[in-house]
C-alpha cells in the first residue's frame, strides 16, 4: 500500500465508522453487526499505527463514539467516561496481559472479571447520600442529564444510608432493558402496528432519551453497576469498591470473579460462554480490569481507553444447517414475515430450528435457493439469522426461492408500498390474524380490559364465525345458549378436499365405546397409524376384548360402524373417520345418514352440526356425542366472559378511543385527544389545522384520523358500539378544568417550589388548562423558577429567550395570590 492509498483508505474507514456511530448512538439503529464494526475500527487503528502522519485528532479511533443530544441539559463529567479496548482473540488477550506486566514491571497483579452487559452506560452522582444527577456517557467528556428518566428505574437507590458514606461520589453502570420486557414491548408494538425495536440495547438507549418520564417508567428498565469513583471513598481495590456498592444497595450482578492470572481469566471466559444466555439481559463479552487502583494509575490511559482494562467479546456463534422450507407469517397488522425452517442445529446454547428472514429483500440479498445449506448465526438478536449460503453445497437442479404473492391466511393478493421492505395483506377486515389482532387490542388490559377473553377464546369465536369485528362481542349475549358446548379447538377435525368432515380415530373410538380411557385408546392408535382402516378396526376389536370392559356392547358398536362405513360410500382418510358416520352410529334412530352428511358439509365441528340440526336427542346420546368434542366452553366460562364484556361498557372514553385501534393512536395520544375534544363527534369533525395545533399530534396522525373516519364501516362500528352503551364522550363526572387561566400555555417548573410538590405542580398546571413540558425548549411560554434552579438550565433558558417567573408571580397569575 502506498502512503496515498493508505491516506485514502483511512479517510474512507473514518467516514464509514462515523456513519455507523451516528446510527448507533443517535438513531439507535444498526446496519452492520458489532463484529463487522469492530473490524473496521481495527483496520483503521492499524493503518494509523503504520502511518502516524495521517492520524488526526478527530479520527474515530481517538474519540468515544457517542454524542450529546439537543433536547437535554448537558454537563461535563468530573471523570471522563471512556470506551474500552476490545478483542475477539485469545492471542490479543495474552498480548494485553503481557503489556500490563511490562507496564508494571512484574506479574504481581490480579484481574477482576465481569460480564460485559450490553446496554447504555450511565453515571450517577450522589451528594450527601442523595442522587443529584444521572448523566449519559455522551461524547465521553460531557453527557446528557437524564435524571428524571433514570429515577423511574426501581432499583436505583435515591438515598444512600449508612455510616461512612462519602459526601460525594459517582457510580457507573449499565442501563438495560430485560429481554423479557423487550419481547413484551415488541409484541405490543406489533399489535399496535408500530415499527419493532431492533434489539434490547437500542430499545434501552431510545427509552433513556425520551422526553416523557411517564413513558419511560412503563418500560421497566433495569441497571447493573460496576464502578465507584470519588475523592475519599476509602478503598484501594476494585473488589472492595464493588462490595461497597453492594452494601449501599446498588444492583451489582453477582457474576464477577477475581483471577490471579490470564489462564484463570480464560477459564472464566469459557465458563460464561454458554451460561450467559441464561442471564435476563444480553451480554456480549467479558471485561477484565486490573484490580489494584495504584497499579491502574501506573498504567494510565490512551486518548480513548484505559490501559488497565480490556473487553473480550464473544464472537457470534454460527453453524451450518439446511433450509427445509419457508413459512410466511401474517402479523396482526397484515405484515408478512418470512421465517426459515431449518434442520435443527445446536447454537449458542439452544437448538435452533428457525431463523428470521425479515422480508423479500433479505431473501434476495442472500440469493436463497430451495434446500440450500446456510450459515446461521446467533448474535445480539433474539431470533437467529441466516448470514449466507454455502454455495458449494447447493443441490444440483434446485430453484431460487420465489416469494409468495398471496396471503397464506386469506388468499388476498399481497401489496408492497413504495419504499417499504415488507409485503402486506390488504384484507384488513377479513384476514383472520388481522381480525384477531384488532380484537386482542380491543380487549387489552389498557383498552377495554376484558381479561376473560384470551387469545384462544377469541380465536375460537372468530373461526366459528361468532365474531368478525369487536362490535360483535356485545351481541354475544344473545347467543349465549349457542356458546354452551362450543369447541375450543379443531385439531381433531379434518376436512377432505371435497368438504367432508372427518374426526381423528382416537376421538371417534372414545365416543363409540364405554369403559375405555382416551389415553389408552390414543396409545393403541399410535401403534396402528398409517395402517389400512380395516386392519385397524379388526385390531381395535381385539383391544376391546383384551381390556375386557363391556365387551359385547363395544364390539357390537364397532361392527355397526363397519357396516355403515361400507354402505355409505364416503371417501376415506388415513387415521380419520367421517363425522356423519360416527354420529349416525351414536344417534341413528333420530336422523338419516344423508341428512348428517349434508349438514357436515357446511359445518366444522360436532357442536355446530348439532346446533344446525336441532335434534331431540336424549341425555345419554348427548353425553356420548360430547366425547367426540374438543374442550368446550362451559357455563362458568361463558358467564365470566359475558360479565367481562358487560363491565367493559364502563370504560372511559379515552380507553374506548384507544381500543378502536386507529392507526398510530397509542394510549397517550388517545388520552390527549379524548381530553381535548371530549366527544368522538368533535374529533371526527376536527380539521387538519385544529388537530395540528395540539401538542404531540403530527401529520401522520392527522392522516390516520381522517382516513379512519372516512371509512363508512368504521362509522357503522362506532354506531353499533354506541347502541350498546360504550362511552364516546368524556364523563361529566370526570374532573373538569379548575380554570382556563393557563389555557394553551406550555410551562416548566425548575428547582424547589414552596407551594407544590413535584407532581402537584404538573396536575395543577393541567387542571388549569396548561401543559407541562419536561425539558427546557424554545416552545415554553415560561419557566417557574424555584429555589436552587440549576445554573445550566437557567443559562439554557436565557440563551433560548424563555421567560423565568417566580413562584409568587405564577400564583398571582392563576389568581391564587393577590
Ligand atoms: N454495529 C454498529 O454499527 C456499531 C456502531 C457503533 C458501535 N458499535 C458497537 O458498540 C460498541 C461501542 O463501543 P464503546 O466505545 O461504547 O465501547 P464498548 O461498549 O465496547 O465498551 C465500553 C462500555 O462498555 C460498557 N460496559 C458493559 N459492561 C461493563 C463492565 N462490566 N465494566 C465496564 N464497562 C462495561 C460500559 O457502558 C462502557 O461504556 C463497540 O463494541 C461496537 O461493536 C456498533
Ligand atoms: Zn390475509
Amino acid at each position: 500500500m502506498t502512503p496515498e492509498q493508505a491516506k485514502a483508505r483511512i479517510e474512507e474507514l473514518s467516514n464509514q465508522i462515523n456513519y455507523h456511530n451516528h446510527l448507533y448512538y443517535q438513531e439507535d439503529r444498526i446496519e452492520i453487526s458489532d463484529f463487522e464494526f469492530d473490524k473496521l475500527l481495527e483496520e483503521l487503528i492499524n493503518l494509523e499505527k503504520e502511518y502516524p502522519e495521517f492520524l488526526v485528532p478527530e479520527s474515530p479511533s481517538q474519540r468515544v463514539g457517542g454524542t450529546i443530544t439537543k433536547e437535554f441539559e448537558t454537563v461535563i463529567h468530573e471523570y471522563r467516561m471512556l470506551s474500552l479496548g476490545n478483542t475477539y482473540s485469545e492471542e490479543e488477550l495474552k498480548a494485553f496481559d503481557d503489556r500490563v506486566a511490562k507496564g508494571l514491571g512484574h506479574r504481581d497483579f490480579e484481574y477482576f472479571c465481569e460480564l460485559k452487559f450490553d446496554g447504555v452506560a450511565i453515571s450517577l452522582v450522589y451528594e450527601n447520600g442523595k442522587l443529584v444527577r444521572a448523566v449519559t456517557r455522551g461524547d465521553g467528556t460531557k453527557g446528557d442529564v437524564v435524571t428524571e428518566n433514570v429515577k423511574t428505574i426501581k432499583n436505583i437507590p435515591l438515598h444512600i444510608k449508612g455510616q461512612n458514606v462519602p459526601a460525594k461520589f459517582e457510580v457507573r453502570g449499565e442501563i438495560f432493558l430485560p429481554r423479557k420486557e423487550f419481547e413484551k414491548i415488541n409484541t405490543e408494538r406489533e399489535a399496535n402496528g408500530e415499527a419493532l425495536l431492533a434489539n434490547p440495547r437500542n430499545a434501552a438507549s431510545g427509552t433513556l432519551k425520551m422526553q416523557d418520564s411517564a413513558v419511560v417508567a412503563k418500560r421497566r428498565l433495569n441497571c447493573y453497576f460496576y464502578q465507584l469513583l470519588g475523592e475519599d471513598i476509602g478503598v484501594n481495590r476494585h473488589d472492595e469498591a464493588i462490595h461497597l456498592l453492594e452494601k449501599w444497595g446498588f444492583n451489582v450482578s453477582p457474576t464477577y470473579t477475581k483471577c490471579n492470572n490470564i489462564d484463570e481469566v480464560f477459564h472464566y471466559i469459557s465458563s460464561w460462554k454458554e451460561k450467559r444466555f441464561e442471564m435476563p439481559l444480553d451480554t456480549d463479552g467479558v471485561v477484565l480490569k486490573v484490580n489494584d487502583y495504584d497499579q491502574r494509575e501506573e498504567l494510565g490511559f490512551t486518548a480513548k481507553i484505559p490501559r488497565w482494562a480490556i473487553a473480550y467479546k464473544y464472537q457470534a456463534e454460527s453453524a451450518e444447517s439446511e433450509l427445509l422450507s419457508i413459512t410466511y407469517q401474517v402479523g396482526r397488522t397484515g405484515a408478512i414475515t418470512p421465517v426459515a425452517n431449518l434442520a435443527p442445529v445446536l447454537l449458542a446454547g439452544t437448538t435452533v430450528k428457525r431463523a428470521s428472514l425479515h422480508n423479500a429483500n433479505e431473501i434476495e440479498r442472500l440469493g436463497l435457493f430451495e434446500g440450500d445449506t446456510v450459515m446461521v448465526e446467533k448474535g445480539g438478536e433474539i431470533i437467529p439469522k441466516i448470514t449466507g449460503v454455502v454455495l458449494e453445497k447447493r443441490k444440483p437442479g434446485s430453484k431460487p426461492v420465489v416469494y409468495i404473492d398471496h396471503c397464506p391466511e386469506c388468499e388476498s393478493p399481497l401489496i408492497r408500498k413504495e419504499g417499504e421492505a415488507k409485503h402486506f395483506c390488504p384484507n384488513f377486515k377479513g384476514c383472520p390474524p388481522q381480525i384477531l389482532g384488532r380484537i386482542e387490542h380491543f380487549v387489552h388490559k389498557r383498552a377495554m380490559d376484558i381479561d376473560s377473553l384470551g387469545t384462544e377464546r377469541i380465536q375460537t369465536l372468530i373461526v366459528q364465525r361468532y365474531i368478525g369485528n369487536f362490535a360483535d362481542l356485545y351481541e354475544l349475549e344473545n347467543k349465549a345458549n349457542q356458546l354452551l358446548g362450543l369447541e375450543m379447538s379443531q385439531d381433531q377435525y379434518q376436512k377432505s378436499d371435497d368438504g367432508y368432515l372427518f374426526i381423528s380415530l382416537p376421538k371417534a373410538f372414545f365416543a363409540l365405546t364405554e369403559g375405555l380411557s382416551l389415553a389408552s385408546i390414543q396409545k393403541f392408535c399410535e401403534r396402528y397409524t398409517e395402517q389400512p382402516l380395516w386392519e385397524v378396526l379388526d385390531n381395535f376389536e381385539m383391544f376391546i376384548r383384551t381390556n375386557n370392559k363391556k365387551v359385547a356392547q363395544n364390539v357390537g358398536t364397532i361392527k355397526k360402524l363397519e357396516e355403515i362405513l361400507l354402505s355409505s360410500h364416503l371417501p376415506q382418510m388415513e387415521d380419520y373417520l367421517p363425522v356423519p358416520v360416527v354420529m349416525n352410529v351414536l344417534i341413528g334412530n333420530w336422523i338419516s345418514l344423508e341428512k348428517l352428511v349434508e349438514a357436515s358439509l357446511h359445518e366444522n365441528t360436532v357442536h355446530s352440526i348439532l346446533l344446525k340440526l336441532n335434534l331431540p336427542i336424549t341425555r345419554e346420546q348427548e353425553d356420548r356425542l360430547k366425547k367426540m368434542k374438543a374442550n368446550t366452553f362451559q357455563e362458568g366460562v361463558i358467564s365470566n366472559m359475558l360479565e367481562g364484556i358487560r363491565a367493559s361498557k364502563e370504560q372511559p372514553f379515552e380507553k374506548v378511543l384507544f381500543a378502536l385501534g386507529i392507526r398510530n393512536i397509542g394510549e397517550n395520544t388517545a388520552q390527549i385527544l379524548a381530553r381535548h375534544f371530549k366527544k368522538i363527534d368533535e374529533l371526527q369533525k376536527a380539521s387538519t389545522e385544529q388537530l395540528l395545533a395540539i401538542n404531540g399530534i403530527g401529520e401522520t396522525l392527522v392522516e390516520s384520523i381522517h382516513a379512519y373516519f372516512k371509512d363508512p364501516e368504521n362509522l357503522e362500528t362506532i354506531e353499533r358500539l354506541k347502541t350498546h352503551g360504550l362511552k364516546f364522550e368524556v364523563d361529566a363526572t370526570e374532573k373538569p378544568l379548575e380554570s382556563e387561566s393557563l389555557k394553551g400555555m406550555k410551562i416548566l417548573a425548575s428547582g424547589k417550589l414552596n407551594h407544590f410538590k413535584r407532581d402537584e405542580i404538573i396536575d395543577f398546571i393541567e387542571a388549569n388548562g396548561g401543559q407541562y413540558l419536561k425539558a427546557v425548549s424554545k416552545s415554553l411560554d415560561f419557566i417557574i423558577e424555584g429555589e436552587d434552579m440549576g445554573p445550566s438550565k437557567k443559562e439554557k433558558a436565557e440563551k433560548l429567550g424563555v421567560k423565568l417567573i417566580s413562584e409568587d408571580e405564577f400564583l398571582q397569575m392563576v389568581g391564587k395570590k393577590s
